[in-house]
């Protein structure tokens, strides 16, 4: 299909206005304001290797982590695009120990929203030139209007989400988002710095022949994961399965909803609860999971019903085809009651 026929990310936006509940133009201009803050830090992702954004800052986040240099610029370039259009009331990040209150001048009843984001997704890869991405969960906050943002607006359940999305910054720039009525791919043409509609409609296969762990930790893992590990590497009917782990979690999800597989990232003996953040990982990629036909859970319970009580908890996931989620849960449940 020719450029031209192809509508754009902006476009589209205005078109779909109406599809969302709320509809009074302010999610259009929060989901524009991130648009324009992936493209800034697409300019900085791209020239990561010369420009001097490679390597750590030399202090931790609240997680322990070591920030990178790409971490606190993408931190930065997110908060300064979602702060300055006086619907947001506040923002929870990977990168900043609390959540932060956004000032808002005279319209400040208009500030309904709260956005909770993983700047840069995939760390470990910054430096070595894999793929990497954003994550962003938003939601309407539960305080009123007006008043200082507050940390129940942040600790909402995933199925309050009004929208959510990811952006991959690899081979090509992709923005993938939902508002609740499925999930939408736009693809960046960086010569002339527009999002074009590339993905429509992006439905996860039931099924698919790819899983996705860190089998070094495999010691560690419950004997559920273990099991369903087992399971695909067996030579029997459409198996073994495939084994793809990138190490960037949205890359590995982006991967896995077009042709079909499972992400884990299991409790350990070592961490009880995973490694993933439920606020800014977990749940914005399980509410595209589902609006694609797909499914996400902690092993057990659908991530998305799970009650959150800190900024920066962590969950076991378990995401992916919707046939191959059930059957890994299966396998926990098997384990757990052999226990
Ligand atoms: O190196 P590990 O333990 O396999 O973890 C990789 C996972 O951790 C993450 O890097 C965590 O995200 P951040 O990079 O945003 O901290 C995921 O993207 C990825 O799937
Ligand atoms: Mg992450
Ligand atoms: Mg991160």
């Amino acid at each position: 299909m020719s450029k031209q026929a192809l509508q754009t990310l902006g476009e589209f936006i205005i078109d779909k206005q109406d599809d969302f509940k709320y509809s009074t133009g302010e999610l259009s201009r929060l989901i524009s304001s991130i648009r324009i803050a992936t493209k800034i830090v697409n300019r900085e992702v791209n020239k990561a290797g010369i420009a001097d954004i490679i390597g750590n800052v030399g202090n931790m986040n609240i997680q322990g982590e070591d920030q990178q240099k790409l971490d606190v610029l993408a931190n930065d370039i997110f908060i300064a695009a979602l702060s300055q259009r006086e619907v947001v009331c506040g923002i929870a990040s990977e990168e900043s120990d609390d959540f932060i209150e956004v000032k808002c001048t005279e319209n400040a009843h208009l500030s309904k929203y709260v956005v909770l984001i993983d700047p840069l997704d995939g760390s470990s890869n910054i430096d070595v030139n894999v793929s990497v991405g954003t994550i962003f969960s938003i939601y309407r906050r539960v305080s009123d209007p007006g008043s200082p943002v507050e940390l129940r607006d942040f600790l909402q359940k995933g199925v309050n989400q009004v929208a959510a999305g990811y952006v991959v910054y690899g081979s090509s720039t992709m923005i993938v988002y939902t508002t609740g009525n499925g999930v939408n791919g736009f693809t960046l043409d960086p010569s002339i710095g527009t999002y074009y509609l590339s993905h429509e409609n992006i439905k996860f296969p039931t099924m698919g022949k790819i899983y996705s762990i860190n089998e070094g930790n495999y010691a560690k893992f419950p004997q559920g994961v273990k099991d369903y590990i087992k399971y695909c590497q067996e030579e029997e009917g459409d198996r073994p399965y495939t084994s793809r782990y990138i190490g960037s979690l949205v890359s590995d999800f982006h991967r896995n909803m077009l042709k079909g597989g499972i992400y884990i990232y299991p409790q350990t003996s070592h961490s009880p609860n995973g490694k993933l953040r439920l606020l800014y990982e977990a749940n914005p990629m399980a509410f595209l999971a589902e609006q694609a036909g797909g499914k996400c859970s902690d092993g057990f319970k659908r991530i998305m019903e799970i009650e959150p009580t800190e900024l920066h908890q962590r969950v076991p996931f378990f995401c992916g085809s919707a046939a191959m989620v059930t059957q890994a849960e299966e396998f926990m449940a098997k384990a757990v009651s052999k226990n």
